[in-house]
């Protein structure tokens, strides 16, 4: 759906993004991750040309996004919907006539786009405020808004540049839900920048971390969450945390995927009848499945058998 060649990307001596090498596929929310400054915002404006690359090349549903022409640019454009921190509605017109607003400028009459607006905004849960201004609505309500517009195009590609950053964490979990959901009823692929864990965890299926303007890793969420946590050190304070272990213990590394009701810890104390301490850890909701990661300090005359149990119980584990 979305691919990066070898993409860099210069502002005059400055290099900001260098050997992008990334795809995305159809139906994924995949999350662009890094610190500040580490390109982010600039990899996401790629994909809707509103930054042009240097070098390399970028395919868009089979389309070298390079390669389009001026004439050709808003047509492409209207098939990527983008949603901004700063949510960037008129303030002066209504909810409904923020959303009616793109099909407008290409001269949909109102009549024609009246159905298209009120579906979109019931989607987003502001079916009953078509009237309301701007700044008679909450960040979350706003951003709905902003959501819906971004929609009104029938886009492939939804863009989230920090989308939930400016709200409530009670709110953000609201607009996230409705990510959740657009990319499941309207098979949206989805884009997010973001810094917020909660993001990460709440709704990507991927995320590629960048670091200096490179793609340092890729892969699931818990791929980064659970198994290399290490690689987040910059996002949670915790995250990659090796707890100081006793002389003579190890330190063993169980992954749980989907671990409610699974009881794996139980039945490895009762099937080796080994004494192991729960160093770090604990279980976590991963989009709609709770997984989590736990450190075992073992002692070392146990680790065979703890390992062996581990094994034989069909567990992911590491000795780290
Ligand atoms: N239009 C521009 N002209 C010159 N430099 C720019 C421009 N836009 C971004 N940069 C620089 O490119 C680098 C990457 O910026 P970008 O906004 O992509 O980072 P980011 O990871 O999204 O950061 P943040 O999380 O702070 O938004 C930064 O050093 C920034 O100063």
């Amino acid at each position: 759906m979305i691919e990066f060649r070898d993409l860099k990307k210069s502002y005059g001596d400055h290099v900001v993004l260098d050997e992008i090498n990334l795809q995305i596929g159809q139906r994924e929310i995949f999350g662009l991750v890094g610190v500040s400054g580490a390109g982010k915002s600039t990899l996401l404006r790629c994909i809707n040309r509103l930054e042009k690359i240097d070098s390399g090349s970028l395919l868009v549903d089979g389309t070298d996004v390079g390669a389009i022409s001026d004439r050709d640019l808003p047509r492409f454009r209207r098939r990527i919907g983008m949603v901004f921190q700063q949510f960037s509605l008129m303030e002066r017109k209504n909810v409904y006539d923020n959303v009616y607003f793109p099909l407008r400028c290409q001269g949909v009459r109102r009549s024609a786009a009246d159905r298209k607006v009120r579906d979109l905004l019931d989607l987003v849960g502001l079916g009953d405020k078509l009237k309301a201004l701007p700044r008679e609505l909450s960040g979350g309500q706003k951003q709905r808004v902003a959501i819906a517009r971004a929609l009104v195009n029938d886009p492939m590609i939804l863009l989230c540049d920090e989308a939930t950053s400016a709200l409530d964490p009670n709110i953000t979990e609201a607009v996230l839900d409705l990510l959740r959901r657009i990319n499941g009823e309207l098979g949206l692929t989805i884009v997010v920048v973001t810094h917020e864990v909660a993001v990460m965890k709440s709704v990507c299926t991927r995320m590629g971390l960048l670091s200096g303007g490179h793609l340092r890793a890729e892969g699931t969420v818990e791929h980064f969450f659970l198994e290399n946590p290490e690689l987040l050190g910059d996002f949670t304070r915790d995250a990659g945390r090796r707890p100081d272990v006793a002389p003579g213990t190890s330190l063993v590394r169980v992954v749980q995927r989907d671990a409610a009701g699974t009881g794996l810890l139980s039945q490895l104390a009762i099937r080796t009848g080994v004494p192991f301490e729960i160093s770090w850890g604990g279980l976590d909701r991963y989009r709609d499945r709770v997984s989590g990661s736990f450190l075992l300090q073992v002692a070392d005359a146990d680790l065979r058998a703890v390992c062996d149990g581990l094994t034989a119980l069909g567990a992911d584990w590491k000795e780290i």
